[in-house]
């Protein structure tokens, strides 16, 4: 799919852009459970774009297809052009991806971790150490760098897998709950990186969070899914905005006017979503963290 320049960060200067993610009419099931039902997205190349919703809204699968770690059964999938069902080399080149599992190797250092990363992606053996060297820069792992990943804090680890995904310099950046389990300030840390890394190179970012904070400071527009669909889409102000004007309309008060991006998420999600869930993520986090820290 093809757009007019809309002048977004990392966009062309002039002429059609191809968007860094099309999805249309994207369905997946798990036998008789749909995980992904009709999606239809598409991310700009440059922006920062947030798949938003509830446990089991399907964001996972949904970027287990994009990523091509699933199959497309129905629908269509595109990265910067290329069918991630008939081309998936030509995408898996394209993408650097940070999934919710463990990624690193507690028993290897950081500097081992993030080469076997440019092994596997192909980066030219020549350019290898250097890669290495300059990614674990980037997300600020330099004196870490030689030291084993099992002596790495939560927010450490986070780092090195994201500098995995940078080593082999992707034009689009996937990341699945990147600061899960994380405290504030590591969370504001991982963010910083990527964006200094976005600024450096243009590349699109797709993310998926549960903290609408993030969402509603670092994503340029979310998209709210639930139940395998996208439900709400816009830049945060937007939705934020959409929301209090139709409470104020149905005569809310004042403070019902001016919604967060979690009134917004609740707003969509409505009965879908468990009271339950935020313990049930906490357990969830806590349980990954310790994992990966080995
Ligand atoms: N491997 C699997 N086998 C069977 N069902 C699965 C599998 N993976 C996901 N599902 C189901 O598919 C649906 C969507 O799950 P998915 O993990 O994509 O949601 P999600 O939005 O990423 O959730 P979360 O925020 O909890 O990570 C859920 O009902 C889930 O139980």
């Amino acid at each position: 799919m093809t757009r007019n320049s809309n002048g977004s960060p990392g966009g062309e200067a002039a002429g059609p852009v191809v968007d860094a993610v099309t999805c249309s009419n994207l369905a997946y099931s798990f036998g008789g459970t749909r995980a992904v039902d009709g999606l239809e997205l598409a991310v700009r190349p440059g922006e920062v774009f947030g798949l938003l919703g509830p446990n089991g809204a399907g964001k996972t699968t949904a970027i287990r297809c994009i990523t091509t770690l699933l199959p497309v059964p129905a629908g269509m999938v595109r990265v910067f052009g290329h069918d991630a069902a008939g081309d998936r080399m030509a995408v898996r080149r394209l993408l650097g991806y940070v999934p919710q599992q463990l990624s690193a190797d507690a028993a290897l250092t950081g500097r081992e971790n993030v080469t076997l990363f440019a092994r596997v992606f192909d980066v030219p053996r020549r350019e290898r150490a250097a890669r290495v060297t300059q990614a674990l820069a980037a997300v600020g792992l330099t004196d870490a760098a030689d030291r084993l990943a099992n002596t790495y804090s939560g927010g450490m680890v986070r780092r090195l897998e994201l500098a995995q995904a940078l080593v082999s310099a992707p034009r689009l950046l996937i990341l699945d709950e990147p600061t899960i389990g994380l405290d504030p300030i590591a969370r504001t840390g991982v963010w910083g990186h990527i964006n200094a890394v976005r600024a450096a190179t243009g590349m699109t970012v797709l993310v998926t969070t549960h903290y609408m904070d993030e969402a509603d400071q670092y994503c340029d527009r979310v998209g709210l899914m639930h139940r395998g669909r996208i439900r709400a889409l816009g830049t945060p102000a937007e939705l934020r905005r959409g929301l209090g004007e139709r409470r104020r309309a149905e005569g809310g008060t004042a403070t019902d006017a001016l919604p967060t991006l979690e009134d917004v998420f609740r707003d969509v999600a409505g009965s879908g979503l468990d009271d339950t869930s935020g313990d049930f993520r906490d357990v969830r986090s806590t349980r990954r963290t310790a994992h990966r820290v080995g």
